[in-house]
């Protein structure tokens, strides 16, 4: 018995030394492995950038444990806090794991980056667009970006703009419809504008870029708006949830499961609206008629004739036309860019207005002087680009509160920006929001004056790469005009016919969340009163 206990007791003793000697070994060469690494890859990094202004860091975790567990506006907070704490307003180095971020705040730094090609690749965040968008505008890069770019400019013409004022004109005169319901059984608390607007949105820039109307504003519960709140809301978890920026656990989740559905129904309906006009151009093509649409595509609700689209399928690139799914990709950006920018600058506007009533007072006084009293006269283009007080009052929005209140970009190699040596593989990040808010650069950053941005009258010397809305460099926004005019049409429409109340604390200003698009943390409620004019 002794025997087999000792026989029992070495063999477990031989046992426990050979699991020590193997963990022993594979400690080893994990450390080895580690320094391996390190040498090999963040030695480097770390060592060139050893003199940027940065945050304390952690081993391993880098500045992430300043982010885990943090609610969206929190991380937002502490990103600002150390932008002014350590960087001193210039570049913050973040360490998030593995991962080598740099926040740039000098327009000087700034113009390298936009000003040219150099940095044409988009940071990580923007991967989540790519189920959705594929290679489309915003997220593509290299050649396909500069041939892309080259062929959709010119659906930006203002010739192609004006003749969408009908349309902002039209969906606009819903929104008021709805808004006027909401103001008659509105109570002390007010409502959520938003939701309206970007309905309202969603309706203008799916007729411009598709020529078709999905009427979400009188069709709240659509398949289609459905599945763009879907992806509104996947984009939102995808960017402050760790757990769902990783495509390996992701894809096990319902979220991606409800994404792909979602998907399904966009990618769908955009095929089906390119199928049917490419038919009919061809038809009309042979039949030698000019491109018309035809009546049997009543179910989608085509309506007018189509500038986005059309442009798209009569392009070609290298002698090749575009393929469906070419032309998907650019029609899903426009609709991805193309609505919740304008509705978020717009609910802004209100806000803005809204807590400096002589503004509001203001841009009515113009809208009247331009438009008339009567409220049933529709905007032109003519008529819009006159309102010249508004269009103040929309910049100085932007600045406040830039609906893309981050640009991301990718290192590909390593360079010099301004004396500092930036590594391969470098998330670089640009805040319009944080530029718009530094005070070296705007006089009295957090007050609402439209005027600073009037040539004609303002001292403030504007640098174009402190204002920065809709980015500035061959990668700015292709849709700035057509979205300042849409923005113009809606307020115009929506003033002649409300005084507007911000119903909530207008000592604090609100709580901002930096998702791809600028939103507040809490809804801002309104109060609408018909105005009499
Ligand atoms: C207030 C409204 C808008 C704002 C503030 C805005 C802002 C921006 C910004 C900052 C970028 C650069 C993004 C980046 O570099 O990551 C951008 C790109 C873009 N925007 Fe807009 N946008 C607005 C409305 C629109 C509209 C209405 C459209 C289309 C009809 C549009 C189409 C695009 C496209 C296609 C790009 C990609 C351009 C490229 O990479 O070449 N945007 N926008």
């Amino acid at each position: 018995m002794i025997v087999v206990l000792g026989f029992s007791v070495e063999l477990r003793c031989e046992c426990c030394s050979g699991m020590f000697l193997a963990l022993g070994l594979f400690l080893a060469s994990a450390l080895f492995l580690g320094l391996l690494i390190y040498q090999l890859k963040f030695k480097h990094l770390i060592e060139v950038t050893r003199d940027l202004a940065s945050p304390p860091a952690w081993p391993l975790l880098g500045h992430g444990h300043h982010f885990i567990g943090k609610e969206p506006h929190e991380m937002m907070q502490t990103l600002d806090d150390f932008m002014r704490l350590y960087a001193r307003d210039e570049t913050l180095k973040v360490w998030l794991g593995p991962e080598l971020n740099m926040l740039m705040a000098n327009p000087k730094d700034v113009e390298l980056v936009l000003g040219t090609l150099r940095f044409n690749d988009k940071a990580g965040e923007y991967k989540a667009l790519e189920p959705w968008l594929k290679e489309g505008l915003l997220v593509s890069r290299g050649r396909k970006w500069h041939k892309r770019r080259k062929i959709i400019t010119p659906a930006f013409h203002f010739k192609i703009l004006e003749q969408f004022v009908d349309i902002f004109e039209r969906e606009s005169r819903v929104l008021l419809h709805n808004l006027d319901k909401e103001r008659q059984r509105q109570g002390q608390t007010g409502f959520n504008l938003y939701d309206w607007i970007n309905l309202c949105t969603m309706d203008t820039i799916c007729e411009t870029a598709m020529g078709v109307s999905i009427n979400a504003q009188t069709n709240v519960d659509s398949e289609y708006v459905r599945a763009v709140k879907t992806i509104s809301m996947v984009l939102h978890k995808r960017m402050f949830n760790i757990f769902y920026r990783f495509e390996l656990t992701y894809m096990l989740t319902p979220l991606a499961r409800a994404e792909r559905r979602a998907l399904n129904v966009l990618h769908n309906f955009t095929e089906k609206i390119i199928v049917q006009r490419r038919e009919e151009l061809l038809r009309a093509s042979n039949a030698g008629e000019p491109s018309a649409q035809s009546a049997d595509d009543a179910d989608v609700g085509a309506k007018r004739k189509m500038a986005f689209l059309d442009i798209l399928l009569q392009s070609s690139i290298d002698d090749k036309p575009l393929t469906n799914l070419d032309i998907r990709e650019e029609v899903d950006t426009f609709m991805f860019e193309g609505h919740d920018t304008t509705s978020s600058a717009i609910m802004f506007f209100f806000y803005n207005i809204a807590t400096y009533p002589e503004c509001q007072r203001k841009c009515v006084d113009e809208i009247i002087s331009v438009l008339g009293r009567d409220k049933a006269t529709p905007v032109t283009y003519d008529l819009l680009n006159k309102l010249h007080y508004v269009d103040l009052c929309i910049k100085e929005t932007l600045r406040m509160y830039p609906s893309v209140p981050l640009l991301g970009r990718k290192v590909l190699e390593e360079c010099e920006i301004n004396g500092k040596i930036i590594p391969a593989g470098t998330n670089i990040g640009i805040s319009p929001l944080y530029l718009g808010r530094r005070e070296e650069l705007f006089s009295e950053p957090d007050t609402f004056i439209p005027e600073r941005f009037d040539v004609v009258t303002s001292a403030e010397k504007l640098n174009p790469y402190a204002y920065i809305p809709f980015s500035a460099g061959p990668r700015n926004c292709i849709g700035q005009k057509f979205a300042t005019l849409e923005i113009k049409a809606i307020v115009a429409n929506v003033l002649r016919h409300f005084e507007i109340e911000f119903v909530g604390n207008t000592a604090e200003p609100p709580v901002l969340i930096a998702e791809l698009i600028l939103r507040t943390k809490d809804p801002l409620m309104f109060k609408l009163k018909e105005r009499i004019i």
